[in-house]
């Protein structure tokens, strides 16, 4: 019984945070939100409300009805709008930092033109369509000596932190296989979502595959949100990058969009790795709804490790480790100095960006490297596959 209540007050607190006061000695960041994008809300606009050095302070949008009407609902001072919306919020000086969460497609041009006017950028995930437009975001960023952060939010969570150091301690012996999981049920995304889009830089792959990469190397997550975050997750855990992918299998939304990709890898060390992501799951039987998946399960020498839910493990998770006949399940909802048990994924990743913005350390950082390898995978998914990488964006920077 108490670990519902313990549920729904995480769950109501994470969407309805508690407002945090300005500190007297330092000035917050201030955040221009490119897009009416749905994940906005929960990405950055309540985890800036408990955030004492950080404000949502415009949003811009291709409408600017759309844009007034989203600024009204979530207390967003200042309104962008119309064909030149977009470049009015980066060029306005009262803005640090731009949330970048418009589809894949644009995050280089947007992020390119970000950067060039000096301003720290929060970029959705993954973090463009290919590996060569990363790398340019990540110098440009560089050399005008500006923050970027590709958004990989589960990875800020303790949950990711504590699978990691359980893996590094070597309790278990050496990883020998992960499998990680990122899968929604049909009907969870709209015909017309960008994630369909190849234009935009869809399929599951770029979606879910990232993230289970990266999270999931150490574990098997069982979720369909696999590609993006699912190499993500496969990279992290299992502390090193595939050497081959042994298989590919997709299913097909359209000729170029993967809804299903099921990927084998081989890892260093003769570790093996199953990444899973699904943009739409059948119902079985064509009557059963299926269930969200995103689940990590890790195979070591002396036991393993099973992760439920690493992706929104705010509102419930378990890692259960088991080793020599013996199980135990830990929760990490918060760090031992950092935190409170309602933060979100997204509300740690703030802190971190924050923090680096603000010159302090963060609590944990993804680097330029880490973003880069996870797009040369995916696009070496997609080679193999035969499908190809998602279109280069045709916005070439001025000189
Ligand atoms: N970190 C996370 O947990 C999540 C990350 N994401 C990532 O965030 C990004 C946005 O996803 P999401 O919020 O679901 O997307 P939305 O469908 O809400 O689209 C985001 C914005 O893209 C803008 N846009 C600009 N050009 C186009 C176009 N040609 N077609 C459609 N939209 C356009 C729209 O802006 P306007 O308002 O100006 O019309 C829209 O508000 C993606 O990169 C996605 O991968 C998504 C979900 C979860
Ligand atoms: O975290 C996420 O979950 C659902 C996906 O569709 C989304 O793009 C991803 O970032």
């Amino acid at each position: 019984m108490a670990s519902v209540f313990g549920l729904i007050s995480r769950v109501r607190k994470s969407f309805n945070p508690p407002e945090a006061k300005p500190l007297p000695d330092s000035k917050p960041l201030k955040f221009g939100v490119l897009g009416a994008a749905a994940i906005a809300p929960s990405a950055l606009i309540a985890p800036a409300k408990s955030h004492p050095e950080a404000v949502v302070y415009a949003v811009a949008a291709r409408s600017k009805d759309r844009a007034t009407t989203y600024a009204r609902k979530h207390g967003i001072e200042m309104v962008f709008g119309g064909p030149n919306g977009y470049q009015e919020l980066i060029d306005d000086p009262e803005i640090d930092a731009i949330y970048n969460a418009l589809p894949n497609g644009l995050h280089y041009e947007w992020t390119m033109k970000a950067l060039a006017a000096g301003k720290h950028v929060l970029l959705e995930k993954p973090a463009s369509n290919t590996a060569e437009e990363t790398r340019k975001m990540f110098e440009l960023a560089e050399t005008k000596g500006l923050v970027l952060l590709e958004a990989t939010h589960y990875r800020f969570h303790p949950v990711a932190l504590r699978v990691k150091a359980i893996i590094e301690s070597g309790e278990l012996g050496a990883v020998k296989s992960t499998s990680t999981t990122m899968t929604v049920p049909s009907g969870t995304m709209k015909a017309d979502d960008i994630r369909f889009n190849y234009g935009l830089g869809g399929g599951a792959l770029m979606d879910m595959g990232r993230m289970i990469f990266t999270q999931m190397q150490p574990c098997t997550l069982m979720n369909n949100l696999l590609s993006d975050y699912t190499i993500n997750a496969m990279r992290y855990f299992a502390g090193a990058d595939p050497t081959s992918i042994l298989s590919v299998e997709h299913e097909l939304r359209t000729p170029q969009i993967d809804r299903k990709t099921v990927a084998k890898f081989a890892l260093p060390g003769s570790i093996t790795s199953t990444i899973v992501c699904d943009l739409s799951v059948p119902p079985t039987f064509k009557l059963i709804p299926a269930m969200l998946n995103f689940n990590a399960h890790i195979e070591c020498e002396r036991g393993e490790i099973k992760v439920t839910n690493y992706l929104i493990p705010t509102q419930y998770h378990s890692i259960t480790v088991t080793a020599g006949g013996k199980s135990r399940v830990e929760k990490a909802y918060t760090f031992p100095d950092l935190g409170e048990p309602w933060w979100t994924t997204y509300r740690y990743q703030l802190e971190a960006f924050v923090n680096k913005v603000k010159g302090r350390k963060p609590h944990t950082w993804i680097s330029k490297e880490d973003s880069i390898k996870n797009m040369e995978v995916i696009e070496s998914v997609y080679a193999k596959s035969g499908l190809g990488s998602r279109p280069k964006s045709d916005y070439v920077p001025p000189n």
